[in-house]
């Protein structure tokens, strides 16, 4: 388990500034180290603020956009092409916008195509499309992603796994169907807590004063049942990065 490493901007937009320009280095010493470079997507508002700070970095191009596999953290479960789904937030934050390779772009199925209505067959064919992307030399059924992005939620969820809820417990499927949970729409597809650890860094996004006490309770010793956030991290690197409302309750001793 890598010790989480704790960086604070100002605002939330400088945060989202910042992480875009970190996500571009990290991507292009990638693409440069072994010629491609896997990302892992989160939704949400911080999640898209990053994806529209990197759609406005004049940096943006240094990425080989063909090079670059996306993934996604967690779905909400809705048809294809409606508003809440994160895969069609990302496409207005920044997809639709760069001339990324389609066959290496991954979203998680809607709930109108092949498993409509279907979460935990939605969740199986994810974790097919994971295995079949991942190498001998991956640490397990899933790709070795360069970056994982998440959200923090006020409760310390990440992804779609929700405090005391099944999909936070579950120890050896890399991605669930979730039911009830308490962030709208009920219906979700997640990556669980083992597929989230297989990444190489996971980058975990909070701004805002709703986050303070979620920022505090998973960087302050809390299990990751309680908070679920807790339990995200990544085999390299775990990286926190906040705006001085979300770091507001963070032991001193955790601050930079
Ligand atoms: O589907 C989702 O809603 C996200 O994946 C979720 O995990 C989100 O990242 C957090 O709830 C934080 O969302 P905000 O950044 O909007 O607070």
């Amino acid at each position: 388990m890598t010790a989480p490493q704790v960086v604070v901007h100002h605002h939330k937009e400088e945060m989202a500034e910042a992480a875009a320009a970190r996500l571009i280095t990290t991507v292009v010493d990638a693409q440069l180290s072994r010629g491609a470079a896997s990302v892992v997507l989160t939704g949400g508002r911080n999640g898209n603020g990053l994806l529209a700070a990197l759609g406005a970095s004049r940096a943006r191009d240094a990425v080989d956009w063909s090079r670059l596999d996306l993934w996604w953290g967690d779905e909400r479960f809705l048809p294809e092409g409606d508003p809440e789904r994160n895969h069609t937030q990302a496409r207005e934050a920044l997809l639709d916008a760069v001339p990324l390779d389609p066959a290496r772009v991954h979203p998680m199925a809607s709930s109108d195509g092949a498993f409509s209505g279907d979460a935990e067959a939605a969740a199986e064919a994810y974790v097919a499309e994971l295995a079949a992307a991942a190498r001998p030399e991956d640490h397990g059924p899933v790709p070795s992603f360069d970056v994982l992005l998440l959200g923090v939620g006020p409760d310390a969820h990440v992804a779609s796994l929700f405090p005391e809820h099944p999909g936070v417990r579950e120890a050896e499927r890399t991605v669930v169907g979730v039911h009830g949970a308490p962030k709208p729409p009920p219906t979700r597809v997640s990556l669980t807590l083992p597929a989230i650890r297989a990444a190489k860094e996971v980058w975990l996004l909070a701004g805002g004063e709703d986050k303070a006490g979620a920022v505090a309770m998973a960087l302050s010793g809390a299990g990751e049942l309680q908070a679920p956030a807790a339990g995200a991290y990544g085999r390299q690197r775990t990286l926190w990065l906040l705006d001085e409302a979300a770091a507001a309750q963070l032991p001193r001793a955790l601050k930079p």
